[in-house]
C-alpha cells in the first residue's frame, strides 16, 4: 500500500507538486498520466524516497518514509522493483548476472537458488535460456523484459515503471502491458505506472490518476476518466498535443 498525504514538493520555490493525495491498494495497478513537466516522475521519486517533499508524508506499506535515514531507506527499497524508461540494465553484465544482480547483492540467498530464481524470473518474461545474452544483443523490447525480470527478482511488494512501453512498437507494448498485469497477479504487487501511452493505460489500469499543473484533477477506474466531464482530461485523452496552455508551467 502506497498513501501520500497532502504532498507539496517545490523545486527552488516553484511549486511541482501541489496537495497531492493519493492511496494506492494492495495489489492495485494505479496508472499515472498527464502532459510532459506535470509531475509524474517527481511523484515517484517521492515514493522511491530520491526526493523528501517540501510538505505532507508519504507511506509505503504502513511506514512513513519521509524522515527516514537513508539506511533505514535502502530496507524499504529492497521491497520495491523500478523497471526504468530506458531499461537502465549493466551493460557489461549478462542478462542473467543483470537478474541477480538485487539478490546477490542484498540477500544470502545459495548460488544455486539465485540461478534457478533468474531462470524462473526470465521464463515468467518469455525468455527462457537468455541468461548468457549481453544487453546490446537485445531488442528494446527485450531489454524491456529483462528490466522487469530484474524488478521482480526479489518478489517485490511494490513495483513501479517509468513509462514501460515508451519506444516501443504496438504488439511490444502489448506484451508489456500483459506483463505487468500477470506480474501483479503473480507476485501479489501494488504497482504505479507512469505512461503517455493512453491505450496503455486503459488496458492495464485499476485506477488511473491524472496529474495537471502538479496537482491531481482526476482519479477512478478507466470509464471514470473515459466519461470525466473536465474538458483537460477529455482533450488530454484525446491527444495531449490538444491541451490548453496551463498558465505557462506544464510544457506541453
Ligand atoms: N531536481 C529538480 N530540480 C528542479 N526542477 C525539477 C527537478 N525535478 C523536476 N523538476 C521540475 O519539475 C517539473 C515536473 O517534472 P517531472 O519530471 O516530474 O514531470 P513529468 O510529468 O514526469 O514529465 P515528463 O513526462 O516529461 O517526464 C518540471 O518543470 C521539472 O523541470
Amino acid at each position: 500500500m502506497i498513501k501520500l498525504v497532502n504532498v507539496n514538493m517545490n523545486f527552488r520555490g516553484k511549486q511541482t507538486l501541489r496537495d497531492i493525495n493519493l492511496t494506492v491498494k494492495q495489489g492495485e495497478i494505479m496508472v499515472i498520466i498527464g502532459p510532459s513537466g506535470s509531475g509524474k516522475s517527481t511523484l515517484l521519486r517521492l515514493i522511491i524516497g530520491l526526493l523528501k517533499p517540501t510538505s505532507g508524508e508519504v507511506w509505503v506499506s504502513d511506514r512513513e518514509i519521509t524522515r527516514m535515514t537513508e539506511d533505514e531507506l535502502n530496507k524499504v527499497r529492497l521491497e520495491m522493483g523500478m523497471v526504468f524508461q530506458y531499461s537502465a540494465l549493466f551493460d557489461s553484465m549478462s542478462v542473467g548476472e543483470n537478474v541477480a544482480f538485487g539478490l546477490r547483492q542484498h540477500t544470502d540467498m545459495p548460488e544455486e537458488e539465485i540461478l534457478r530464481t533468474v531462470r524462473r524470473k526470465l521464463r515468467m518474461v518469455g525468455l527462457r535460456g537468455q541468461e548468457n545474452a549481453m544487453p546490446n544483443e537485445l531488442s528494446g523490447g527485450m531489454k524491456k523484459r529483462v528490466s522487469l525480470a530484474r524488478a521482480i527478482a526479489i518478489n517485490p511488494h511494490l513495483v513501479l515503471y517509468d513509462e514501460p512501453t515508451a519506444g516501443l512498437d504496438p504488439i511490444m507494448s502489448n506484451t508489456i502491458d500483459r506483463l505487468i498485469v500477470s506480474t501483479r497477479r503473480m507476485i501479489d504487487a501494488t504497482s504505479v505506472v507512469v505512461t503517455h501511452d493512453m491505450s496503455s493505460a486503459f488496458r492495464i489500469a485499476d485506477r488511473i490518476a491524472m496529474i495537471y499543473d502538479g496537482s491531481i484533477i482526476e482519479i477512478g477506474t478507466p470509464d471514470t476518466i473515459k466519461q470525466s466531464e473536465n474538458p483537460i482530461v477529455a482533450k488530454f485523452i484525446r491527444g495531449a498535443s490538444a491541451l490548453p496552455e496551463s498558465k505557462g508551467r506544464a510544457k506541453i
